[in-house]
Order: C-alpha cells, then structure tokens, then sequence
C-alpha cells in the first residue's frame, strides 16, 4: 500500500514584465492525500496551477517550500532514490511523451529493466493486456498506433516499474472525443483493480465527479473547495465551483442555475475554501 501526502505545497515563479520582476505564486499551500484504491480529482481552468502541482509530484519542478511524502507499506518513507518506483506520470500528449524511433516493445522493456524488473516478451504481453491491447502491437511505433492505443503505452508503461501512485495530467484532452471514455475507464479499471492510488488533473468537472471520489477545486493556486465528488459537483459552496458547476454539461444538474458571475467570484476569491467533509470553512490568510 502506497500512499502521496502533499503537504502545503508552494511554488512562485518570477516573471519578467520588462524591466520588473514579479514574484508569480502559480501554487499557494495545497495539501492533499493520495490513498490506495481512490482517485482524487484536481479540477480548475487553464491557469490554476493543476500542472504545476503534477509537475511538483513528477519531480519536474521543485516546491519553493511544502513538501511531498510517499509511504509505502508499513507506513515508511520511501528514500528519494526509489522515489519513480512507487510514482509515475501519464501526460495529456502521449505522441510527445513516447519517441517515434521505438517501438511499443523498447518503450515498455526500458522502464523494466531500469528497475531492475524481468523484461522479457512475456512481460511486455503482460503490460499490454493489461491495459487492454494486444500482443502484436509490441512490435509497431506510436505512429502505427491510434491516439487511444498510444495512451494506453503511456499508462502501461507508467505501470511497468509497479507504482501505485499514479498522476494523470490532462490524460484524454487530446485525444478524440469518442475514445475519451475508453481511456478514462482503463484508469479507472486499473485504480479499483490494482488498489492504484490516482490523482486525475482535468478541467472538466462531468469526467471529474464520474471519475473520482473527491474533487479539489483549484482557483488562482488555492484550494476553495474540496469534498466527496457528489457533494462538491451538486452542492457546491464556493462561487467558483458554482461557475465551474453551472458551465459544465451535468444531466442531473439541468436547469440548475446559481446565478453567480466573475464579480462575485472575484469578491469570494481565495480567502476560504469550503470543505463539505467538516462541513466548514476554512479561512485563508
Ligand atoms: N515556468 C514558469 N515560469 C513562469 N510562470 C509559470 C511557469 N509555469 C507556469 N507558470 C504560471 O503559473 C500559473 C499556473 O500554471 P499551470 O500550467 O500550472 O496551470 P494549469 O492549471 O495547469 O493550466 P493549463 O490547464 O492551461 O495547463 C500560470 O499563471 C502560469 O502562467
């Protein structure tokens, strides 16, 4: 059993306006806890920051303070070292992410070896129907495969070192709308099959409250609401979720109307954040 703490995470960015150097806070004292057989959902627009914390988990960027704990079983720190062992990324550009001069094969014996794992053709049959593809496709180069199939290389390759954390950043935004859903459902097989513990990063509030069980709300860097799915997608508290709720396409939702506008938002903004667990807020210096 592997679990991620993050614990207040922080991360500023300066940015150049002409002569001046602002400090950017992209990610203001975010704390969450991944657990074995959940998915927590980050949801926010284009902006809030989603990947910057993936980026932080994935070891890409470091926290300007905060911090990231992975327990494994027994509860004891996994060393820094094995770190990639027990985390692994899915990004939203499986094209990107794999290299068109490898095969299906080369991509997923490389992360068995370099954990030292047994890397043979039955491993790598293994890997692949995992994730539901066949055998044959071992052999091909991501551009022999579909926009669907090569996201399922990328998963099952985050899968080959046998981590149980599992970040999806965007996993299905560019992929083609009818194929989303297969995806999002492999994930979500692999999480309550595998006791993966998964943090799902979209902006999309539908797929977020159907594909996990708690949702973070992200505005401007900060938490302002977080919650059981259900309870945050149709009763949320905060202004923003309110937009972000009223916007997204939601049959039980329909005709629902909590009449808040950006002013309102704005007004609202990161000084509290809901949390339908204590059923409190919680005041933001
Ligand atoms: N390397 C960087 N240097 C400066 N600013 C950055 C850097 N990376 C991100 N930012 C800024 O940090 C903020 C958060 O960006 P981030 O990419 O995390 O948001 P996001 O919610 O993932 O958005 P999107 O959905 O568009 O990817 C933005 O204002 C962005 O411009």
């Amino acid at each position: 059993m592997t679990t991620l703490q993050a614990r207040e995470l922080v991360k500023d960015f300066t940015v150049r306006s002409g002569w001046r150097r602002d400090r950017l806070r992209a990610v203001d004292r975010v704390s969450f806890e991944l657990t074995p057989g959940r998915t927590v959902a980050l949801v926010g627009e284009s902006g809030s920051g989603k990947s910057t914390i993936a980026r932080m988990i994935a070891r890409l960027e470091r926290p300007t303070s905060g911090g990231i704990v992975v327990e494994a079983d027994g509860g004891a720190r996994v060393p820094d070292r094995e770190y990639r062992d027990h985390v692994q990324m899915v990004f939203q550009d499986p094209f990107a992410s794999l290299n068109p001069f490898h095969t299906v094969e080369h991509h997923l014996v490389r992360p068995l070896r370099l954990h030292g794992l047994p890397s043979g053709p039955e491993q790598v049959r293994a890997l692949l129907d995992r994730v539901s593809l066949p055998g044959e496709l071992a052999s091909r180069r991501p551009h022999e495969l579909s926009g669907g199939q090569r996201q399922r290389v990328a998963i099952a390759r985050a899968l080959a070192p046998g981590a149980k954390v599992v970040v999806a950043d965007e996993p299905v935004s560019m992929l083609d709308v009818s194929i989303r859903l297969g995806v999002l459902n492999l994930l979500a097989r692999l999480q309550r099959e595998e006791s993966l513990a998964v943090l799902y990063i979209t902006h999309d509030l539908a797929t977020a409250r159907h594909f996990s069980d708690d949702i973070l709300v992200l505005y401007k860097g900060r938490v302002v609401e977080r919650g059981p799915a259900d309870d945050v997608i149709l009763s949320p508290r905060h202004p923003y979720t309110k937009l972000l709720a009223e916007a997204a396409p939601n049959p039980e939702a329909r005709g629902r109307v909590f009449t808040v506008d950006q002013a309102e938002v704005e007004r609202a903004g990161r000084a509290a954040a809901y949390d339908h667990v204590t059923g409190e807020w919680e005041e933001v210096a």
